[in-house]
């Protein structure tokens, strides 16, 4: 059974690496509820009143997601549950969320941890694989996708917003140290439209696989 997650910004490349590493693995893939997410759009159209419901609606829908796929014999997860943290205290520091929200939120998540940890003999994922892209390309990687609601002609303080979420990925992933981890830099591969550099990342992280394989025999 191998279990990879995905991490990384908004547009960072998550959601088409999985897609790719499914069909190469000839794993399920399964991903962030975006399409069907009554609370997104309300969320981008006022976040100080719906950061703590979005919020409390992706861990449900995360938990859902780990629950199904440790059911299932080989996977990949589109966003990993350890970044729920990382983006709701930036919403909280930007005041979405009072101290109240914050400590239930953490609390919430906590516990959630510790359930998972019990659902199955896979405790942790085999692999999180960090797509890190720069501030620059997350802004054209989300203009590009076109989210409406994501764009910056759509709410100019989204800039801020983008930027310090972006940041802050240095550091959580720098702390990361739940599973083997690996950086892809999706700045220098363009793995989505050119297939050298395809290849060249499913290589990268088929090599790490072997290696963490050999330090577990
Ligand atoms: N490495 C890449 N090279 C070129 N385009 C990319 C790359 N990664 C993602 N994209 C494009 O950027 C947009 C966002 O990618 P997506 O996989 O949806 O990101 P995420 O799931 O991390 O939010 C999509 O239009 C996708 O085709
Ligand atoms: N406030 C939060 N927003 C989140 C969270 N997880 C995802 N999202 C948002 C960000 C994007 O607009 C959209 C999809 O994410 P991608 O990175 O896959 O593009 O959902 C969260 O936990 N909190």
């Amino acid at each position: 059974m191998t279990v990879l997650v995905l991490a990384g910004t908004i547009g960072a490349g998550k959601s088409s690496l999985t897609e790719m590493l499914a069909e190469e693995l000839e794993t399920q893939a399964f991903y962030e509820s975006v399409h069907d997410n009554k609370v997104l759009p309300l969320f981008y159209e006022n976040p100080q009143k719906y950061a703590f419901l979005l919020q409390i609606y992706f861990l449900n829908k995360r938990f859902d997601s780990i629950k199904r796929a440790l059911s299932d014999n080989n996977n990949v997860l589109d966003r990993s549950i350890y970044e729920d943290s990382l983006l709701f205290h930036l919403n909280a520091d930007l005041g979405r969320a009072d101290e109240t929200e914050v400590e239930v939120y953490d609390d919430l998540l906590k516990n959630m941890l510790e359930e998972i940890d019990s659902l199955s003999f896979k405790k942790r994922p085999d692999l999180l694989i960090h797509v890190k892209v720069s501030f620059d390309k997350m802004l054209e990687r989300i203009k590009k996708r076109g989210r409406q609601f994501e764009q910056l002609e759509y709410d100019p303080s989204l800039y801020d917003y983008y930027k310090e979420l972006n940041s802050r990925y240095d550091t959580w992933f720098e702390a990361f140290d739940i599973c083997p981890k690996i950086q892809i830099d999706g700045d220098k591969y363009d793995f989505v439209e050119n297939e050298q550099s395809k290849i060249q990342v499913l290589q990268q992280i088929k090599a790490k696989l072997k290696e963490i394989e050999g330090e577990n025999n």
